[in-house]
């Protein structure tokens, strides 16, 4: 310590023409005993003490006498730098103080010892901090063995106060100390191990020494059984952390972890496969921010921290995935967060499979209604015997190689549909679906949403799912549109526009999907009178109309009835389980019949010839009399066979009347035109007899 840092020293001067009297009353008001004179320029010229006024009172002077004329020689001068000990070694009494040649203040002796005793007071207090805040042991004896220190750590380990040992043998207390041995060789001894009280310590034994000699001995004492458990919990800290990150490795889910402020701490490669992205380029960075880059459509560690709760969404990565994360807050014991996991899956391929399978499931209820239909079709289904015919199947067979829309025509039940299915067989997309749609069977309001499916909520009453619709179930195959003509304006316009983009958009979604389908058309009703009047889009009939294929009405191939009626009567012969036949006379008949509802019509007469004759024998009274008389419209041909309430016999005709139109005509249109009244009469009655539809 120096003297500059004590702060007690006075900093009070005489000048040598000060009188006694005026020393006095200095003194006396600063409660200092001596203090140096100096001259003008602060330098140093002698001493005066109270020891100079007694001898003024001794020698009888005057209180007026000068400080000149009585002050002594101050024989030592200290200085601010110097030393507090090397002056306690310095006999003087009172020492002015100069800092380079000025005197700045004067110490005295008692004053000196004073501070040089709360000097190192101060200093003992904090060397016993030190030493019992250490968790070392420390034990310290003089020369004659007696224990002098004894710190807190000592107390805790060795199991015995302070108070206690203090003042007694190490060797009665602690025989193993190996103290006594240093104080008697005075060899510092490092590094040694020892056994007190069942512990192991480390042991570092140093002897004190003073002035050359030993006169005592402190041993230094590292409790290795504390080391020992700490460094084995380390050991088990590491290998959690080990075990830790193989379970985040060892998932095929993405996990990411930041803290409680959104910083990225942690994630797995199955993160990085799902992002795209190298984990140095998220670790440091705020979830935010990254979301904001636009890697991520929505962030839920973002969503977590901001809700404190568990948070599910669906997200787009930038990379192509779509993932469902949930992002789970961890709380401290405070109760804020200090942690969100976040759990990202990847459902890119689920949707994929998801949207498949509602293909497939669409497909397959397709294909069991069209089975229910098509069960009797023998793998000979098709009669061609007209050379007409044989040239429209050699024209169908060369479209079938080229992939271009096609527009069937032709009467109602001439084989139109057929034909269409003729031509998807013998195409290249034989493999894949062939997907029928009737467009005058289904009502107006729901056609959008059959043809071009919907997204899930689209509209009251739609599924939750959402549903594909009649586009994506034909993807990969061919769409065959039955009855064109039936659709609505509005959706030819967004037909002829899936035409050219070959994309869809499902009702009440936004995303277009690509669509690779073969359209087939067919109609018969005239559409070149329909664009006339305007019921028919002109540019979407010429993108139908790229190749016309017009199936001619069975009147005009009369030559092929014998055939179509041996293939009717082996059908249903095979579908009833029974062997009927039918006399040349019928064939005759129905060779002179014109047809108007074609093969259909044909088809249908036979099937109910062979269900409601008794007989074996198809013969002209087993016809209905529209063939007899060759009149479909003749009433006279209506036959009353007994007397009954003439409500029932009205009912009976009206229903069996519906009942042909529904056999014979595939849209409400054309039954109303024959029966000569409204479609809403149509449907009414369809209605009151119960009379479905076979689509
Ligand atoms: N050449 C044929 N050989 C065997 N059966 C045929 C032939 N042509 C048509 N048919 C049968 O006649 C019925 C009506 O044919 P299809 O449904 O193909 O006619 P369409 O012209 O499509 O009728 P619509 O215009 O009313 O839809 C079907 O049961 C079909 O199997």
């Amino acid at each position: 310590m120096k003297v500059r840092e004590i702060n007690t020293l006075h900093s009070i001067a005489l000048s040598p023409e000060q009188t006694v009297q005026e020393v006095v009353g200095i003194f006396l008001k600063h409660q200092v005993d001596g203090a140096p004179v100096i001259d003008a320029e602060g330098k140093i010229m002698g001493l005066f003490t109270k020891d100079q006024i007694y001898r003024l009172v001794n020698e009888g002077l005057n209180v007026n006498t000068s400080v000149a004329e009585l002050m002594i020689p101050a024989d030592k001068i200290g200085h601010l730098d110097d030393e507090l000990e090397d002056l306690l070694n310095e006999d003087f009494e009172w020492l002015p103080i100069v800092d380079e040649d000025r005197v700045t203040s004067m110490i005295t002796r008692s004053n000196l010892s004073k501070v040089f005793f709360d000097f190192y007071r101060a200093i003992s207090c904090e060397l016993e901090t030190i030493i019992n805040s250490t968790i070392n042991l420390i034990v310290s004896v003089d020369k004659e063995g007696k224990i002098n220190v004894f710190n807190k750590a000592a107390e805790k380990f060795l199991g015995k106060e302070a108070q206690e040992v203090k003042g007694k043998n190490i060797a009665e207390i602690f025989p193993n100390s190996g103290l006594a041995e240093v104080v008697r060789t005075g060899n510092v001894e490092l590094l040694q191990k020892v056994k007190l009280n069942d512990n192991d310590y480390i042991s570092n034994r140093s002897p004190i020494i003073k002035d050359n000699k030993v006169i005592g001995a402190v041993a230094v004492l590292q409790c290795i059984s504390e080391m020992e458990k700490v460094s084995r919990e380390l050991e088990s800290v590491k290998e959690l952390n080990e075990e830790l990150q193989a379970i985040i490795e060892s998932s095929f889910d993405g996990l990411y972890i930041t803290d409680g402020k959104g910083l990225t701490l942690r994630l797995n490669k199955a993160y990085e496969r799902i992002t795209g992205l190298k984990a140095q380029e998220f670790l440091g960075r705020y979830a935010e921010d990254i979301m904001k880059e636009g890697v991520v459509s929505e962030s839920v560690a973002v969503l977590a921290l901001k809700r404190r709760e568990t948070v599910s969404i669906i997200q787009e990565y930038r990379a192509g995935k779509t993932t469902l994360a949930t992002g789970n807050p961890v709380f401290d014991k405070n109760g804020n967060i200090f942690r969100v996991v976040c759990n990202v899956r990847d459902i890119t391929e689920l949707n994929q499979l998801n949207k498949e399978l509602e293909q497939a499931r669409g497909l397959s209820q397709h294909y069991q209604s069209q089975l229910r239909t098509m069960s009797y079709f023998g793998s000979d289904r098709i009669v061609i015997k007209s050379e007409k015919m044989k040239d429209l199947l050699g024209l169908i067979i060369r479209l079938a190689g080229v992939d271009s829309t096609i527009l069937i025509t032709g009467e109602s039940g001439t084989g139109k549909e057929l034909i269409a299915e003729t031509l998807y067989i013998n195409s290249n997309r034989r493999d894949g679906p062939f997907i029928k749609l009737n467009c005058g069977a289904i009502p107006e309001n729901l056609l959008e949403s059959e043809l071009f499916g919907y997204e899930s909520g689209a509209f009251t009453g739609a599924s939750k799912e959402g549903k594909a619709g009649y586009f994506e179930l034909a993807n990969g195959g061919t769409l065959f549109l039955d009855e064109i003509g039936e659709l609505p304006l509005n959706l030819q316009v967004k037909l002829l526009r899936v035409l050219q983009s070959r994309e869809i958009v499902r009702v009440g979604g936004k995303k277009p999907l690509k669509i690779n389908i073969r359209i087939l058309a067919a109609t018969n009703r005239n559409l070149k009178d329909m664009v006339d009047k305007k019921e028919f889009r002109e540019d979407l009939y010429y993108r139908l109309n790229v190749v016309p294929v017009n199936v001619p009405p069975l009147r005009e191939r009369k030559e092929e009835i014998t055939s179509f009626v041996t293939h009717f009567m082996l059908i249903f012969n095979r579908k009833y389980k029974v062997n009927k036949r039918i006399t040349p006379e019928v064939v005759d008949l129905f060779l002179r019949y014109d047809w108007p509802g074609n093969i259909r019509e044909l088809e249908n007469l036979i099937e109910r010839l062979i269900v409601i004759t008794t007989g074996n024998l198809l013969t002209i009274n087993d016809l209905p009399a529209n063939i007899k008389g060759n009149n479909p419209d003749n009433l006279a041909s209506v036959q009353v066979s007994c007397l009954m309430p003439l409500k029932d016999a009205v009912e009976s005709v009206e229903k069996q009347v519906l009942e042909r139109a529904y056999a014979e005509f595939r849209t409400i249109r054309q039954m109303a035109e024959t029966l000569k009244v409204s479609a809403a009469t149509v449907v009414r009655k369809a209605a009151k007899y119960g009379i479905t539809q076979e689509l």
